[in-house]
C-alpha cells in the first residue's frame, strides 16, 4: 500500500476501472483514490459503483501524487495540455495509452516529469492481467516500483524497453481479444456439431482455462502439450491438419504484424495530427 499517497485515474472507461477497482480489491481505500471522465453519467456511475471521489482534470492533476491517464490516443493531447500548468511538483504520470511514446508525452509536460508507459490487459479485471512498463527520461528505480506495486494488484507485470510496447501491445495488450474470437468460433463449431449453446460454451472455456493453467504450471513448451494430445492417426491430428491447411499459424502471425503496425500509426497520427 502507498501509504500517504493519493492516486487519480484520468478517464475512467473500461480499463481505467478496471486499474481503479484493481486497487480496491487489493485493499486501498476509496479515499486513496479519484478519478475523472469527461462523461458526467460516467462520473456517477463510478462514484456510487466504488465511493471514490469524482473530480475535473485539474484538481486530479493538482492534488495526485500518481496521475494514470487512460483516455484514448487521439484524446491524450487534450488532456495533457489541462493538466500540464497544474501538475503537482514531483507527480508521478503514468500513461495506458496504445501507442502513445514516452517522449512525446514528456514534451506536453513540466521539464523533468516523470513518466512511465504502460500496455496492460483486461483480464485484470479478474487479478489475471499482465502489464508492461517502460521508464521515461526521468524516471527512477522508485517510479517504477510504485507503477509495479500499483499493477501487480491485479496480475504480473514485466519491465520492458520501450521499443518493445508496439510488439508487446499487439501480443499482450489485444491478445485477450483473439483469444476470445477463438472461443466464440469454438463454440460456434460445437453448436455445428449438434451441442446446445452452453454445453458448447462451458467445455470451451473450461478447456481455455485449463490449457492456460497447464503451460503455466507444467512450463512444458506448448508443441510438448499439443504433442500428447495428439495421437497418430487420430481426432486431434485430423483437426490440426484442417488448420494448417486454412494457414492459421501464419494468420496469427499477419493479425499481430497488423496490431503492431497499428500501434506505431497510432503513435505516427499523433504526432502528424498535433494530438500529442
Ligand atoms: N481496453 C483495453 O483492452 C486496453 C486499452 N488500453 C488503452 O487504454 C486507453 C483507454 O481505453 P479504454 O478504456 O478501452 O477506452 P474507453 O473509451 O472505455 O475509456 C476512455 C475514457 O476516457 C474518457 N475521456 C476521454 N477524454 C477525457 C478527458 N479529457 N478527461 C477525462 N476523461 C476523458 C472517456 O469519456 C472514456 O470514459 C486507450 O489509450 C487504450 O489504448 C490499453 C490496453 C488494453
Ligand atoms: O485496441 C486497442 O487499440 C487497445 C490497445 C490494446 C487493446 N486495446
Amino acid at each position: 500500500m502507498t501509504e500517504g499517497r493519493l492516486l487519480a485515474v484520468l478517464g475512467a472507461g473500461v480499463m481505467g476501472e478496471t486499474v481503479l477497482s484493481g486497487l480496491l480489491r487489493a485493499g486501498w481505500t476509496p479515499d486513496q483514490i479519484i478519478a475523472t471522465d469527461r462523461r458526467p453519467d460516467r462520473q456517477l456511475e463510478l462514484h456510487e459503483a466504488y465511493g471514490v471521489r469524482m473530480v475535473s482534470n485539474a484538481e486530479a492533476a493538482a492534488q495526485a501524487d500518481t496521475i494514470v491517464v487512460v483516455v484514448k490516443p487521439q484524446d491524450m493531447r487534450a488532456l495533457l495540455t489541462e493538466i500540464a500548468p497544474v501538475l503537482k511538483p514531483g507527480a508521478l504520470v503514468v500513461s495506458l495509452a496504445a501507442g502513445v511514446d514516452i517522449a512525446s508525452i514528456e514534451a506536453q509536460l513540466p521539464e523533468g516529469t516523470a513518466v512511465v508507459r504502460v500496455m496492460p490487459n483486461t483480464p485484470a479485471q479478474v487479478d489475471e492481467g499482465m502489464a508492461a512498463i517502460s521508464p521515461g527520461a526521468h524516471s527512477e528505480p522508485h517510479h517504477l516500483e510504485r507503477v509495479t506495486e500499483i499493477l501487480s494488484a491485479t496480475g504480473r507485470v514485466l519491465t520492458v524497453p520501450e521499443s518493445y510496447q508496439d510488439a508487446v501491445t499487439a501480443i499482450s495488450g489485444s491478445g485477450p481479444a483473439y483469444l476470445f474470437f477463438v472461443v466464440e468460433a469454438m463454440i460456434e463449431a460445437g453448436v455445428h456439431l449438434g451441442l446446445p449453446r452452453d454445453i458448447a460454451t462451458e467445455l470451451v472455456v473450461q478447456t481455455m482455462l485449463g490449457s492456460a493453467k497447464l503451460l503455466r504450471e507444467t512450463g512444458e513448451h506448448p508443441t510438448v502439450l499439443r504433442e500428447r494430445v495428439t495421437s497418430p492417426g487420430g481426432t486431434t491430428a485430423a483437426a490440426i491438419r484442417q488448420l494448417e491447411d486454412h494457414k492459421v499459424r501464419a494468420a496469427f502471425i499477419g493479425a499481430m504484424e497488423a496490431a503492431r503496425d497499428r500501434s506505431r500509426q497510432l503513435a505516427e497520427d499523433a504526432r502528424r495530427n498535433g494530438s500529442v
